[in-house]
């Protein structure tokens, strides 16, 4: 018999499992409100007009090939994407500072960024926000990393527990690296002010503790790409070091085509140099070297400002349409107890409160999917979809 035939078979992944069972669904009134994409109203996945445009171009663009692209993907793109989270102006790439390799997509750069710590980083535990993307923990424990929690959502006022996150990072051995969503926490919706991220950089400064920021919904969050990476150039500010993670999927809706990024800033271009040099050697043997044409698309929008400006515009609307499906839902709550929550959280989803036998409820009494921890991907309701929404949930609350 096979080789194979002790092999379990596997659970299905707690989030794009959601949509494998939305799938099977055959009821007409069915809603995903799973995975973290952006629908429009109409409920259709967006291809945004900016990237139809550029791909076109370079589709029609005879000079171009299909070349493997360097190791740590294009230059223009690694360049265009530090300058879009730290800044134009930002002192780290003025003085060379920043080490950037293009990754697969978010998850991609997370993992490079774990196994380079692993590798090269004295202290092997990463902390992660309680809770947090789910993919987190298996990224950094496969990546060879000690994997612990810092406190972050106070389940009781549906906001930050930031007592807690001040305690557990104050308590967390010297040096530990600490992964940050740099906005729009998933699964929460909750994110620190900006004055509560300065206490927070004081701390992990006055600890030698290593920032690890995930950069997936920049523009998403408010609609402003600057004001999104705001944390983030709080920390290069103060010239200490820190790794960012990047992905195009949500803001650039890129989602297949797997563009991110991986920046490491460090005290000196010649500390830089190395890191990518090192950078290179994780990267070689897991996937060799990234796809051409995501980040081709992503280049060609970045380096010109017209085409810039209409990813902004078009970025904003994505953006405008989630607050206003907050607003519609928390409309339609309004009578039926306390829902502020959902117009005070931010990003693409809600962190409802739901537990996971509400949760089940609502799918099998309303066919409505979402993980089972009560997120739901704000991007999959739409004005039509609401009221069915919002009977849900009061049936399952009541
Ligand atoms: C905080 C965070 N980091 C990284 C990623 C990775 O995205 P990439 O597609 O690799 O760039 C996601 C996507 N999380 C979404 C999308 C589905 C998923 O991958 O889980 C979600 O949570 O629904 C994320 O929410």
């Amino acid at each position: 018999d096979s080789v194979f035939a002790h092999i379990a078979q596997a659970p299905e992944d707690p989030i794009l499992g959601v949509t494998v069972a939305y799938n099977k669904d055959p009821s007409p009134i069915k809603l995903n409100l799973g995975v973290g994409a952006y629908r429009t109203e109409e409920g259709k996945p967006l291809v945004l007009d900016v990237v139809r445009r550029v791909e076109h171009q370079l589709l029609n663009d005879l000079s171009r090939n299909k070349e493997y692209i360097p190791i740590v993907g294009l230059a223009d793109f690694n360049k265009l994407s530090a300058k879009l989270i730290f800044g134009a102006d930002s002192p780290a790439i003025q003085e060379n500072r920043v080490s950037t390799v293009q990754g697969l997509s978010g998850t991609g750069s997370l993992r490079v960024g774990g196994e380079f710590l692993a590798k090269h980083y004295h202290q092997r535990i990463i902390y992660l926000p309680q809770p947090t993307w789910g993919n987190h923990t298996k990224i950094f424990a496969l990546a060879g990393l000690t994997v612990k929690t810092y406190r972050y959502y106070a389940p009781a006022t549906r906001g930050l527990d930031f007592q807690g996150l001040l305690e557990d990072l104050g308590s967390a051995p010297s040096g530990s690296v600490v992964l940050l969503h740099a906005c729009a926490h998933n699964p929460t919706g909750v994110d620190p002010t900006l004055e509560q991220w300065e206490q927070i950089r004081q701390l992990i400064r006055s600890k030698s503790l290593l920032p690890f920021f995930d950069s997936a919904y920049q523009g998403f969050a408010s609609g402003s790409l600057d004001a999104d990476a705001q944390p983030i150039r709080l920390f290069v500010a103060d010239g200490g070091e820190l790794l960012a993670a990047q992905s195009y999927a949500k803001n650039m809706g890129l989602y297949g085509e797997r563009v991110g990024a991986l920046n490491i800033v460090s005290k000196s271009a010649d500390v830089a140099s190395r890191v990518e040099s090192q950078l290179k050697l994780v990267i070689r043997p897991m996937y060799s070297s990234p796809p051409i044409h995501g980040a081709s698309i992503v280049a060609a929008i970045l380096k010109d400002r017209d085409l810039y400006n209409d990813w902004t515009i078009e970025l904003k609307a994505m953006a405008d349409r989630i607050i206003n499906m907050r607003q519609q839902l928390f409309d339609a709550l309004r009578t039926r107890g306390d829902w502020s929550h959902i117009i005070k959280q931010i990003g693409m989803f809600t962190f409802t409160g739901l537990n996971p036998e509400q949760v089940s409820f609502m799918t099998k009494e309303y066919h409505i999917y979402m993980t089972s921890d009560g997120r739901i991907s704000m991007a999959g309701l739409s004005s039509r979809t609401v009221p069915h929404l919002a009977d849900a949930i009061h049936s399952a609350v009541t």
